[in-house]
């Protein structure tokens, strides 16, 4: 599955390119961070890459074979949650995978645990606060073991304290082996979580680099004004 070679993304919505010649390349570790204007492009990409959106030309190459029946799993902004216990949208989810049904209620637990709901296993998931929501999205996911995550603003409208857990979550998952493509606009937290950045721009990749060397050193004209344009001390008090 990895390296992950995109060439030449473009999808196009209503006569206009939103990917337009979009080149990527992924190894197999770590976590990138996917950062860009409104309107970049980024989600698209996303759902091109879980396969719910189908390119209209480019290639994504696999590591070289098909794309994987499993192992890409995605967690939306706005999470949807089926009507069902918290365990029970866990469960549906490794229902692929073709358990037994004790052996599925056991890892569902295991991995409610793991991100802290595990006191709320029989409740109502559509009861959930919005962080707890994100929390039981990232289980469900998580739970499937998948090769390649990507997660399109998981904390976007979430406190500090559900973000700190959000991320948290998100680290654990990547130690575990779990490649991570994430978006968000909280600079503060790509620079706390991506080993590497990935900067769009009008459906393109403007720029790829180290988290490091793209804060201190953007290269592009268009990096540099977003990262101005978000940074908290430029707010007006
Ligand atoms: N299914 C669709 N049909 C038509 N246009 C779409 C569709 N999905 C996205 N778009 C358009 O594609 C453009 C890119 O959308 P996308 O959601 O990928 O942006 P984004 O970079 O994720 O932005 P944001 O940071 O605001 O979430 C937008 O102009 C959007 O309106």
């Amino acid at each position: 599955m990895f390296p992950l070679r995109v060439r030449d993304l473009r999808w196009e919505a209503g006569g206009r390119a939103i990917l337009d010649g979009l080149d990527l390349d992924l190894a197999g570790e770590g976590i990138t961070i996917l950062l860009g204007p409104n309107g970049a492009g980024k989600s698209v990409l996303l759902r091109t890459l879980c396969g719910l959106l189908e390119p209209q030309a480019g290639t994504i190459d696999w590591g070289g074979g098909r794309r994987p029946e499993s192992g890409v799993a995605m967690v939306f902004q706005h999470a949807r949650m089926l009507r069902d216990s918290v365990c029970g949208n866990v469960e549906l989810a490794l229902l692929p995978a073709r358990l037994a049904a004790g052996e599925r209620r056991e890892r569902a637990l295991a991995v409610l645990e793991r991100v802290g709901l595990a006191q709320r296993a029989a409740d109502s998931a559509r009861a959930l606060s919005g962080g707890e929501r994100q929390r039981l999205a990232l289980a469900r996911a998580w739970v499937t073991q998948p090769r390649l995550l990507l997660l399109d603003e998981p904390t976007a409208s979430l406190d500090p304290s559900s973000v700190d857990r959000i991320e948290r979550i998100v680290r654990e998952i990547r130690t575990e082996g779990t490649r991570i493509l994430m978006t968000t606009h909280n600079l503060g937290q790509a620079t706390r979580l991506a080993d590497d950045v990935v900067f769009i721009d009008a459906g393109r990749v403007c720029e790829h680099a180290p988290v490091q060397r793209f804060f201190a050193r953007p290269a592009s004209q268009a990096a540099r004004l977003y990262i101005q344009g978000e940074l908290p001390w430029r707010m007006a008090f």
